[in-house]
C-alpha cells in the first residue's frame, strides 16, 4: 500500500540527491550515452538536475558520471550556461557501485539522501519533496506506481494471473535516512540489487512506498526520447 502524504520536512534537515549517470546506455544503441542526449534543447541530465534544484527541498547534488565523460559534461555545462552547483564524482562498474561511490562520500549519519536515475528527467518537484518528507518520518521512501496492465507469472510452460492491485512498478527517487543507506551499501554486491530499495531491504530495512507518476519514465530505448519530449512539451503548454 502507498504511504499517505507526510508532514512538512524539518527545514533544518540536511538533504542530498545522488544523481546516478554512470551507465553507458547499451539498450539505447546510441554512441552518445543517453544522459547527454538533448531533450527539447538540453541534455537529459540537465532536466533531471533542474527538477531537484527547483524543488522546495533543493538538496545538495552529487552527480555520478563515468570519468571518461567528465570533460564532456563540463563542456556541455559551458555551452548551455548550466550553473546549478553540484559535486562531480566517478561512476562504478554497475549502478550499485556508482551509488556506493557517492554514499561513501557522505559521512554524516543524520541526513537524508535521495538516489535518482539521471535518465528519469520528468520527475516532479512535488514527488521529490514528498520523498524527503516521507523518509524523514519513516526512514525510507520509494517511489512506485501500480501496474496499468494485467500481470501474469510464468510457471513452467504456462502462466498464472497475479492480483495487479498488489503489484507496484518501482521508480526513483528512492530516499533514505543516511545511516540506513550507508549501512546497506556496506554489503557485498549482489546481482539481485536492481535498485536502492533492494539493497536496503537485504540489510533489514522496511521499505515505505510513496506515489510516483506514470510520466516519470526511465529513458531506456530510442522511442523513450520521443515520449519524453512529448511529455515535456505537454507540461510546458499547461503552464
Ligand atoms: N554503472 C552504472 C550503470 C548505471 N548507472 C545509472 O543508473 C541509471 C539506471 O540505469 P539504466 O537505465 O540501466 O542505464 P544504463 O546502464 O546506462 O543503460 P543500459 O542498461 O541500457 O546499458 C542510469 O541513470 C544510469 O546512468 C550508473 O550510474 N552506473
Ligand atoms: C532503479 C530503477 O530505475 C527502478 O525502477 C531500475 O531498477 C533500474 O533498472 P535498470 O535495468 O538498471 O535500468
Amino acid at each position: 500500500m502507498l504511504h499517505p502524504k507526510s508532514e512538512i520536512l524539518n527545514p533544518k534537515s540536511k538533504t542530498y540527491a545522488i544523481i546516478v549517470a554512470g551507465g553507458s546506455g547499451s539498450r539505447m544503441q546510441s554512441a552518445l550515452p543517453k544522459q547527454f542526449i538533448e531533450l527539447c534543447g538540453k541534455p537529459v541530465l540537465m532536466h533531471t538536475m533542474e527538477a531537484f534544484h527547483n524543488s522546495q527541498t533543493s538538496p545538495e547534488i552529487i552527480l555520478v558520471l563515468h570519468a571518461t565523460y567528465h570533460d564532456l559534461w563540463k563542456e556541455l555545462c559551458n555551452v548551455h550556461n548550466f550553473s546549478i552547483n553540484h559535486k562531480l564524482i566517478a561512476g562504478g562498474e554497475t549502478r550499485f557501485h556508482s551509488v556506493k561511490n557517492a554514499v561513501d562520500l557522505i559521512y554524516d549519519i543524520n541526513v537524508l539522501i535521495a538516489v535518482h536515475d539521471a535518465v528519469r528527467p520528468l520527475i516532479s518537484s512535488a514527488i521529490i519533496d514528498e520523498s524527503f518528507r516521507c523518509a524523514e518520518a519513516n526512514g525510507t521512501a520509494v517511489t512506485a506506481v501500480k501496474s496499468r496492465d494485467s500481470i501474469r507469472q510464468q510457471n513452467g510452460e504456462g502462466s498464472t494471473c497475479l492480483n495487479r492491485d498488489e503489484i507496484y512498478l518501482v521508480q526513483t527517487p528512492q530516499t533514505f535516512k543516511s545511516a540506513l543507506l550507508k549501512e546497506a551499501y556496506m554489503q557485498p554486491y549482489s546481482e539481485n540489487f536492481t535498485d536502492d530499495a533492494s539493497v536496503v531491504e537485504q540489510a533489514g530495512g522496511q521499505i515505505t512506498l510513496i506515489a510516483g507518476s506514470y510520466s516519470n519514465i526511465k529513458i531506456t530505448f530510442p522511442e523513450d526520447i520521443t515520449i519524453a519530449e512529448a511529455l515535456i512539451n505537454k507540461k510546458s503548454h499547461q503552464r
